[in-house]
């Protein structure tokens, strides 16, 4: 974030952008797509998110184009975030794990999303070897989208809303990991689009030292005004994301979109 700004860009092939790109809508189409997002932006913006999903609706096919596009950010000097949101109990838990966050795994990427609604404490296999092989993971806590305040604004009998819950653990987490200063690498999904919810539930992002996801800037209606209530005293630790709003300037307009995104993400958070 330092070296490229606060900026993390979506590779989300949507059949929309495909079609919009020339592309089709098969493996080979979204492989092209994604492919051409990390030669236009790798080395230029601080993280890549491939989109699992989107991949994985091509079988195996698709999958092997999202080896290729995770293998391709490698050695860019951009980190790759695999958005696969996971979570199990702990057992198979360290399955997701090694097919993430292992050295030399076909899928590793340097970090993932995970779910912590089987429990924070079932996510730490992956945390574990995370700290090992030099990886992260982001824990979503208050996510982007509406229906998500039902389950993460929910108080607890201690009076702590399950999202303050969520955010208290990774400050733990980090606090018992292997950074001693400055961010952990145990981060944090807090959506740009989540208004007063930080102050109103008595969350302190800054005290977590998560880094933190920021999705929801662009297509989901945040811009600037979103991502500078939201981050108030924990801006040094956004990496503010945005996928469609970008993808859809097209291959030759991504470079111009990237810029102006950052700007604006610059200017939100006075970075
Ligand atoms: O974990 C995520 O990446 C994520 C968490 C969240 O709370 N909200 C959210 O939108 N995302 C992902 O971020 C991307 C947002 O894409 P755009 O809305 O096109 O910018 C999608 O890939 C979502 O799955």
């Amino acid at each position: 974030m330092d070296e490229h700004g606060p900026l993390c860009v979506g590779i989300d092939p949507h059949p929309g952008l495909l079609a919009a790109w020339g592309l089709g809508d098969d493996a080979a189409g979204l492989r092209e797509f994604a492919l051409r997002v990390v030669e236009a932006l790798g080395g230029r913006v601080a993280a890549l998110k491939p989109q699992s999903a989107l991949f994985e609706r091509h079988g195996s096919a698709g999958v092997a184009a999202l080896e290729e596009v995770l293998g391709a950010c490698r050695g860019t000097g951009t980190l790759s975030v695999l958005d696969v949101k996971r979570g199990d109990i702990g057992s198979t838990m360290a399955g997701y794990a090694q097919a993430y966050l292992a050295d030399g795994a076909p899928l590793a990427a340097d970090a993932v999303t995970l779910s912590p609604y089987l429990g924070l404490g079932s996510l730490a296999p992956a945390v574990e070897l995370a700290h090992q092989t030099g990886r992260g993971v982001f824990v979503l806590a208050l996510t982007s989208n509406p229906e998500g305040a039902g389950v993460q604004h929910a108080v607890g009998p201690d009076g702590r809303s399950v999202a303050a819950g969520v955010v208290d653990g990774v400050g733990a987490l980090n606090a018992a990991g292997p950074a001693a200063q400055g961010l952990g690498s145990v981060g944090l999904v807090v959506g740009a689009t989540v208004g007063p919810a930080v102050r109103e539930l008595g969350i302190d992002l800054a005290a977590s030292r998560a880094p933190l996801l920021a999705p929801g800037f662009g297509a989901q209606g945040a811009g600037r005004a979103e991502v500078t209530e939201v981050f108030a005293g924990a801006e040094r630790a956004v990496l503010a994301s945005t996928s469609r709003a970008v993808l859809a300037a097209g291959p030759d307009g991504l470079l111009r979109a990237v810029e102006d995104a950052t700007a604006e993400v610059r200017a939100a958070l006075g970075r």
